[in-house]
């Protein structure tokens, strides 16, 4: 996967989309967790995911297809959660955003990607809130990259996940002036896996002991923590940040000291 820096458009529009600051202090930033984080838009053609069981016949998904004026055939995907840093489809352009009336939550459980039935973690979905805002990577796919990316999708997100299909208006960071009509991979309190709201400190505590076939979830929680700074400070989500501080508050309890293991 690409490994190079993201880089993001320059000129992020102050003003656009702002929430209080991300409470990332400087002395607990969030470790980039091993390896470095892929550049959306410059990633080479991606196979699907090695976890992934052969895709579904049926990628049917229950929303329209939303199509922007252009390329019929085109279609955007919108990722907030693990499609920001693992999109693991081909797709033809990416852009760093936001979508509106959305707030992104670790509330929905995952029994598969980064827990087990016995112990699953959280991941993330969107929750309607005409106050919220949440960044995120935009995906375009056209011609047959679009039936692949849905089969593929079909799988991962929803046969596996518990994700459905809804259409969000995207607005690229670049151009927040000319959005984009795009398709998000929502968890909805109906689904079967869905965790609901809890205390960020018991989600923190969740992440930390969870692991499944996609890796820990902690990877998950930093991975997307990583691409939350990467965006600016213009792109603030409160929620992700408090789960980061109470990760950081309790890994000193599971990371002892070299005196507590006695190495010394
Ligand atoms: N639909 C959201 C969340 C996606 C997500 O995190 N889905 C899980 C499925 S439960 C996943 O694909 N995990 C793969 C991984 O953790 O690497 C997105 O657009 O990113």
């Amino acid at each position: 996967m690409g490994g190079a820096q993201l880089e993001l458009p320059s000129g992020a529009r102050p003003g656009v989309c702002v929430r209080r600051s991300f409470r990332a202090h400087a002395g607990d930033q969030p470790r980039r967790p091993p390896g470095p984080i892929p550049v959306p838009g410059t990633m080479k053609q991606e196979s699907a995911a090695p976890n992934t069981p052969p895709a579904s016949q049926s990628p049917t998904p229950s929303a329209q297809f939303p199509r922007n004026d252009g390329d019929p055939q085109a279609l955007w995907i919108f990722g907030y959660g693990s499609l920001v840093w693992r999109p693991d489809f081909a797709y033809s352009d990416s852009r760093v955003g936001f979508v509106r009336g959305y707030s992104r939550r670790f509330w929905q459980g995952d029994t598969f990607h980064r827990g087990s039935d016995k112990m699953p973690g959280r991941v993330v979905t969107l929750l309607e809130d005409h106050e919220g805002c949440t960044w995120g990577v935009a995906y375009q796919v056209q011609g047959e990259q679009v039936s692949k990316a849905l089969k593929y999708l079909n799988v991962r997100e929803a046969v596996l996940g518990g994700y459905d299909t809804k259409e969000v208006t995207f607005y690229p960071q670049d151009a927040p002036d000319q959005p984009l009509k795009a398709l998000a991979y929502v968890a909805t309190p109906q689904n079967p896996g869905y965790l609901g709201p809890a205390p960020e400190e018991a989600i923190a505590t969740q992440i930390l002991a969870c692991r499944g076939f996609s890796g820990h979830n902690l990877e998950y929680l930093l991975r997307l923590a990583d691409f939350m700074q990467l965006c600016g400070p213009q792109a603030q989500d409160e929620h992700l940040a408090a789960i980061v501080d109470a990760v950081g508050t309790m890994l000193p309890c599971f990371c002892p000291t070299e005196q507590a293991l006695a190495l010394v």
